[in-house]
């Protein structure tokens, strides 16, 4: 089995619940923008990754350009146009890996700068060894369920807030996403798990997604730490 690591960074989406001038992915985190930070993090000579894919708004390539010329970027990336929803730009940017003969790729939210190196190479790792896995958190609250009624206690030992990156063995999400997309995709797991069983890895509460302004804060707090 191809011990080659692959990533797609996606970061085509228009980032509504930000509220910002630009997408979020665009704004600045401690100096540099938030998509730079976490092509760092996958850029880590450390983690051996052979291709790494980035996927932005075809509107915004002149942007990250404009980036990667102002921070003197040298990390050797490919740039792939998203679509309307996360699932088709993540369905474009594997379609970038179809001369891969295999491999275990990660599929990463290139708002989430923070993610420790250790979470990226256990999840690289139990991505090649059980062919899906995601990382994932237990809640730190009490969660309720909502009915008829009003709503119930769930438990929370039983239930994980999913994160990524997600890593599967490259031809099997290349199948999974040659399925027609649905409405309850939130992720790669829920587009892997009916074609493989998905194994959890110990996710990191400081992988925060950016989605809302205070996550900046936090994020700009954890990195100056
Ligand atoms: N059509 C889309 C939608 C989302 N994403 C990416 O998927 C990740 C998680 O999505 P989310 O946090 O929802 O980002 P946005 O869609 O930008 O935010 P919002 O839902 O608030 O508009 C982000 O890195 C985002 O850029 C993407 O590549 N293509
Ligand atoms: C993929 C993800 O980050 C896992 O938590 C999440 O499902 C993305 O959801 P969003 O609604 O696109 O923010």
């Amino acid at each position: 089995m191809s011990k080659n690591r692959y990533a797609i960074l996606v970061a085509g989406g228009s980032g509504t619940r930000m509220g910002a001038d630009r997408p979020k992915q665009f704004l600045e985190l401690a100096g540099e923008p938030v998509l730079l930070h976490t092509l760092r993090r996958f850029a880590a000579p450390e983690l051996r990754v052979q291709e790494l894919v980035v996927v932005l708004p075809a509107e915004q390539f002149t942007t990250w350009q404009r980036i990667c010329a102002d921070y003197q970027v040298t990390i050797p990336h490919t740039v792939v146009a998203g679509g309307a929803t996360r699932w088709a730009s993540v369905r474009n940017g594997l379609a970038q890996l179809a001369s891969h003969e295999g491999g275990t790729v990660a599929v990463h939210d290139g708002v989430r700068p923070l993610t420790p190196q250790s979470v990226i190479e256990a999840t690289y790792q139990a991505g090649y060894n059980h062919g899906a896995a995601v990382a994932a958190v237990v809640p730190k609250d009490s969660v309720r369920g909502l009915n008829q009624q009003g709503s119930y206690a769930l438990n929370r030992s039983r239930l994980r807030l999913v994160q990524t990156p997600q890593c599967f063995e490259l031809n099997l999400l290349q199948r999974a996403y040659k399925l027609p997309e649905l409405t309850t995709f939130t992720d790669d797991a829920s587009v892997v798990e009916d074609l493989h069983p998905i194994h959890l890895v110990e996710g990191d509460y400081r992988n925060l997604k950016i989605t809302t302004p205070e996550d900046l804060l936090l994020a700009e707090a954890l990195l100056h730490r």
